[in-house]
């Protein structure tokens, strides 16, 4: 199979990543259970490659955790092995043929990719690697450290050291040639990664949370450019030379992406939300009387309008339920599903809120598909009026680095004013927190973040043809035409 996938019939590959490495076991199962813990991160697909030494066995399949692998029938005892859920974000959209981990042989070499690299295709020696019909950027990324080590004859780490400094992007991966295991941030650090220890066991995975998920102990994160390699010998840390790389870790992880049970560089993902809740009650409260309830937007909202709700002195009700277990909607595979995905998760509860002022609080704004149902769900339950609070600020650029927003059109609050926002998604008034205040709630260097889908101030080049300016909604706190109260104004429409 030089250098082809291990079964074509078969689901391909398998952005959530985790690893495990340790004395010959079962590493499959802990590695489902991290998978399962980083559901959040993808349900599109998942898969899971075994290494037996000098052999890697694969199984992936599409959807979540639980239907992409119901069992781990097929899968090998062996040292180590490596995890991925797949959120598309470039390439093949197609649930089986985009599953990771890709999994190459001659060597052999398994790959789990969270980001998405930027004009992957003009990386050095991407013209030369035939990408067949099912191309995504990880898959490059693995043919180009296969030829590495096939043809310049380097080992893992050599190959790592020689391919990854060409790539522009965002990339952490957890890869492995059967018998050790590789974990890898880029060198801006976007997208998280860390390592932990359960007894003689040594455990990756994208979020803190998946490692004491499973019983382990975080040891700490990889450090942004770190090569850290774990085998027999123990462990081995290297850095990727790529000069004047700035730290440029993604601030939407605090704000969305990560699980509030983790932690990000050290800091709790559930306190920068409370406490960007609470700096949004500061800045944009909702007076007037009778005094509002809070209602939060299930699920990652709760902890902001928790935070909102104790800084203003306001109670929360359920006035939004999340029955059963619907999956996150943002990253649903496309809009008709990602709207389907809203309604069916979410019902308004009449009795908490019909009669009522309503604070709405949610994490982010997007494309607006949570919005444009939710408020209405509010109003049609009986909600007096609906104002809108959003714990982070407009949403007006696209990422390039790991999450599907490549087309600004798409972008609300790119292309509406305030004003316009506020009535488009039947609010009686909308407000944001300012970049100031999420970097003050998240903690650490500012310097320090990628802030480019809030700020348009990207830290790499950004993809040729890629239209990174929209036109910026102004205007503060916006009011509905006919609607009653509006608060405080805001620069930008972000509360200061
Ligand atoms: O403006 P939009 O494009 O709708 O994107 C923003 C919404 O999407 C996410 O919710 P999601 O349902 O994905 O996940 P959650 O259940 O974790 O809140 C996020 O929490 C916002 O509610
Ligand atoms: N969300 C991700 O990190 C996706 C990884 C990779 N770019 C893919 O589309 O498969
Ligand atoms: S553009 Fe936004 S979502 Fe993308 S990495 Fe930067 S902060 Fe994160
Ligand atoms: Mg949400």
């Amino acid at each position: 199979m030089n250098g082809d996938r291990m079964d074509a019939d078969k689901p391909r590959e398998a952005c959530g990543v985790a690893g495990v490495w340790g004395p010959a076991g079962h590493h499959a199962a802990v590695v489902r259970e991290m998978l399962v813990a980083l559901q959040h991160r993808g349900q599109e697909s998942a898969g899971i490659a075994v290494g037996t030494g000098d052999a890697l066995v694969a199984r992936h399949g599409a959807g979540t955790v639980s239907e992409a692998l119901p069992d781990l029938e097929g899968l090998p005892l062996g040292p180590v092995a490596v995890g991925h859920v797949r959120y598309a974000t470039h390439g093949t959209r197609d649930a089986l043929a985009g599953a990771q981990p890709v999994v190459l042989d001659r060597p052999p070499l398994a790959l789990a990719h969270n980001g998405t690299l930027v004009d992957p295709h003009t990386a050095p020696g991407a013209d030369a690697v035939d990408l067949g019909e099912w191309f995504t950027d990880s898959e490059l990324l693995t043919r180009l450290l296969l030829a590495a080590r096939a043809q310049k004859g380097l080992d893992t780490v050599a190959a790592l050291h020689a391919v990854l400094p060409g790539l522009k992007g965002a990339y952490a991966l957890v890869v492995s040639d059967g018998h050790r295991l590789y974990g890898v941030r880029d060198p801006h650090g976007f997208r998280p990664l860390a390592v932990g220890r359960r007894g003689d066991t040594w455990l990756l995975a994208s979020e803190t949370a998946a490692i004491t998920a499973v019983g382990g102990d975080v040891v700490r994160e990889l450090e942004p450019g770190e090569v850290l390699s774990i085998g027999p010998q123990g462990t081995a840390s290297s850095r990727l030379e790529v000069p004047d790389a700035k730290t440029a870790a993604c601030l939407f992880e605090y704000v969305y992406f990560a699980r509030a049970d983790s932690h990000l560089s050290g800091r709790s993902v559930y306190q920068a939300r409370f406490r960007a809740g609470q700096a949004l009650a500061d800045h944009a409260p909702v007076d007037g009387s009778p005094r509002p309830v809070v209602v939060a937007t299930p699920e990652t909202a709760r902890v902001a309008a928790d935070g909102y709700a104790e800084r203003a002195g306001l109670t929360v009700v359920q006035g939004l339920l999340r029955p059963g277990q619907g999956g996150r909607s943002f990253i649903a595979r496309d809009q008709e599903a990602r709207h389907h995905a809203v309604r069916r998760k979410l019902s308004p509860v009449p009795a908490a809120v019909a009669g009522r002022r309503v604070v709405l609080v949610d994490d982010s704004l997007v494309r607006g598909t949570t919005m444009r149902t939710v408020a209405r769900m509010l109003r049609d339950a009986g909600a007096l009026e609906v104002h809108l609070r959003v714990a982070s600020p407009p949403y007006r650029w696209p990422c390039f680095y790991g999450i599907d927003t490549g087309r600004p059109e798409e972008l609300l609050a790119a292309r509406l004013s305030m004003t316009e926002l506020a009535g488009q998604l039947d609010c009686d008034s909308v407000a944001f927190l300012s970049l100031d205040r999420l970097l003050e709630a998240a903690g650490g260097d500012r310097s320090g973040y990628c802030t480019a889908c809030l700020t348009g101030r990207y830290p790499t080049a950004t993809p040729a043809g890629a239209f990174p300016a929209p036109a910026c909604a102004t205007g503060p706190v916006a009011a509905a035409p006919g609607a009653g109260t509006t608060t405080a104004l805001a620069s930008q429409g972000t509360a200061e």
